[in-house]
């Protein structure tokens, strides 16, 4: 287990990490993983503290996946500070031994390109979409697609996502070989898929789910926070605050999921969001449900200006 804060090594190259990982564990120690697009913050540095508990070392990966983002996103303006990041995990009791910083997950080092653009993924307007990887012909052409859990939800809006983040955690997991994975409730829905593909594939790694860090005002910690003006940061306490309002109106008994989503959107859009999804979903099986009757989780997504955020709650009946 790391104990002093330290400089961790830094790998860019898929078989060092390889080759690092096989090494240790040859040694018999454990490795935990904490995958990350980086510009880290306090709910990143919570996955790497619950991986402290557990492992033995710990890699941060820190890679922005362009399998995972269509064209028309936020590929080339997501936030990055690699050196901000490193000083971030110096800082942090206990450091992180090694961050995988790949350069590009999807190069070959072959000549081959392809146009393989994908015709199963259409949009909620019928057209077809890409990920930016097809869009740059890399040739890359398998995608893991776990197939009930990436339609809902997120997946609506986002149709490339989850078979891209599923894509790039696959890959990871087969670089890093680690015996446990952390990943944020946060992004609530990404944690179950990548727990179904994990149990579905064989994957030999434990999936941890981690509980969503959030500013003192309540606002959940998102790398994509740092896009919004101080109006809209404003606007948007208007997600966490109706979610912890939602949950205590269920808590004092009622379970009628239309009157808990309206009154959701009513207020988020009264603050100047734009919704694009508030569902009530069971925990487990992410299927919407009418009444409350069982574990579930209300999960929001909504947009503030040129930002999109989303936050949700789980509320045990
Ligand atoms: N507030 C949070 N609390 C706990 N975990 C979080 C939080 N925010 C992100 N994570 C987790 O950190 C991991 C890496 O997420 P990522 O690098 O995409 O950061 P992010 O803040 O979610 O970025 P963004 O929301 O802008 O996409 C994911 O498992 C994610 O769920
Ligand atoms: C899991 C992940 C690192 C895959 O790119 C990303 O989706 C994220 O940061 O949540
Ligand atoms: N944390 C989710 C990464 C993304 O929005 O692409």
């Amino acid at each position: 287990m790391a104990t002093t804060n330290k400089e961790p090594e830094i790998i860019t190259d898929k078989n060092q990490m390889r080759k690092w990982s096989r090494a240790i564990r040859s040694q018999g120690m454990t490795i935990g993983l904490v995958p990350t697009m980086g510009y880290l913050h306090e709910g990143h540095l919570s996955l790497i503290n619950e991986s402290h508990k557990r492992a033995n070392v710990t890699v941060v990966s820190i890679y922005v996946n362009p399998g995972q983002f269509s064209p028309s996103e936020d590929l080339s303006t997501y936030p990055s500070d690699f050196h901000g990041d490193l000083l971030k995990l110096m800082a942090l009791p206990g450091g992180v031994d090694v961050v995988f910083h790949p350069r590009d997950l999807y190069d070959y080092k072959t000549t081959t390109t392809s146009s393989n653009v994908n015709k199963d993924i259409i949009d909620e307007k019928g057209g077809r979409v890409v990920s930016c990887v097809e869009e740059r012909g890399a040739g890359h052409e398998t995608w893991v697609r776990v197939e009930k859990f990436e339609k809902g939800l997120c997946g609506k809006s986002r149709p490339v996502f989850f078979r891209g983040v599923a894509t790039v955690v696959a890959k990871l997991f087969n670089i890093v070989d680690p015996d446990f994975a952390f990943f944020g409730k946060k992004d609530y829905q990404q944690l179950r898929i990548v727990q179904r593909m994990t149990r579905d594939l064989d994957f030999a790694v434990e999936v941890i789910g981690s509980e969503i860090k959030r500013d003192s005002d309540g606002l959940a910690l998102s790398s994509r926070n740092v896009h919004l003006s101080p109006e809209e940061r404003e606007k948007a306490l208007s997600i966490n605050r109706s979610l912890f309002r939602a949950k205590s109106t269920i808590e004092k008994g009622q379970v009628n999921c239309k009157e808990l989503r309206d009154s959701v959107i009513q207020a988020i859009s009264e603050a100047g969001g734009k919704i694009d999804y508030a569902e009530i979903v069971d925990q487990e099986s992410l299927e919407a449900v009418e009444e409350i009757k069982s574990p579930v989780v209300f999960c929001i997504a909504a947009w503030f200006g040129k930002v999109r955020l989303i936050d949700n709650m789980e509320i045990n009946v």
